[in-house]
């Protein structure tokens, strides 16, 4: 018997994405585009350029408007932006957006300032409960362990190379250990190598933290492909696919949207 046949709810989905549309001026960048994202599962989001990624990304993260259609977190309307992360949402930037004044632990602390007000303040020397501040550098310091970089925490992001700066900024977002973990394009600027390293960093989140859920938006087709559980693929701010990555590959109307080729060639 399916849980639909039991009368018993199915739960919520982490993330669903519903009839969402956005314009901008006379161009509609999303037409009703809509998705869901499960605990437990890895979800790609990816398009060709102008496909609407980034405006679906921002509207999840409520950086920007959507004209019509909802995003509900745990099935209730997504917080405001500042609150998200209270709401168990965390999420990456692609310009990294790190502290460079801070140590990289502390910029990894600054990932728990929702959940533990003054953290934030105790960094840049305004009084802050010391027993929060200690807490808070041991859970930093278990994160960016769990990344492999535990040793970089006295240095300043600026000293390190490029890829440890992302593995930092992953840090900052996992280290509150968020139910819902969106990504924008964590393979930019990564090497081959350094990209297999983090597609196994993605899937470990989850196999560790199986209520956890990740959406992230990716160029890199490759990663997207090996990564994820579901692939969701936006053409022209409409949703034309949505499947496992064997379906999405075989599947004729993302290969027309890759202009007719092979969609791992051409997003390389
Ligand atoms: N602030 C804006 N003002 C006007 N048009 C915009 C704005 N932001 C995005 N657009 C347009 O909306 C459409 C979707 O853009 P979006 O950046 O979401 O696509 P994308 O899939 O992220 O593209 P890319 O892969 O090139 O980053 C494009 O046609 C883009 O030109």
């Amino acid at each position: 018997m399916s849980v639909a046949d039991s009368g018993i709810p199915a739960p919520a989905a982490r993330l669903s994405v519903r009839e969402v549309t956005a314009r901008f001026g006379g161009l509609t960048a999303l037409d009703r585009v809509g998705f869901e994202v499960h605990p437990g599962e890895i979800v790609g989001l990816i398009g060709p350029n102008g496909a609407g990624k980034t405006t679906v990304f921002n509207i999840i993260c409520g950086l920007s408007r959507a004209k019509s259609g909802t995003v509900l977190v745990d099935g209730q309307p997504r917080p405001r932006a500042h609150r998200l992360a209270a709401a168990g949402v965390a999420r990456t930037f692609q310009g990294l957006a790190l502290f460079p004044g801070l140590t990289v632990r502390q910029n990894v602390m600054a990932g728990l300032s929702e959940r533990a007000p003054g953290i934030l303040g105790g960094l840049v020397g305004l009084p802050a409960g010391p027993r929060h501040l200690v807490e808070a550098a041991g859970l930093a310091q278990q994160a960016l362990d769990g990344l492999g970089i535990g040793d970089t925490a006295e240095r300043h992001p600026d000293d390190l190379p490029y890829p440890i700066q992302k593995r930092v900024a992953l840090a900052r977002a996992l280290v509150a250990r968020p139910r819902l973990l969106l990504l924008d394009e964590p393979a930019g600027g990564l090497g081959e190598d350094e990209i297999t390293e983090l597609g196994e960093l993605i899937r470990d989140v989850v196999d560790e933290n199986p209520e956890t859920a990740v959406l992230f938006v990716e160029h890199h087709v490759d990663l997207v492909m090996a990564v994820s559980d579901r692939i969701v693929v936006l053409d022209a701010g409409r949703v034309i696919a949505e499947g496992t990555p064997d379906e999405i590959r075989v599947d004729p109307a993302v290969a027309e949207a890759y202009l007719g080729h092979d969609v791992e060639e051409v997003a390389r």
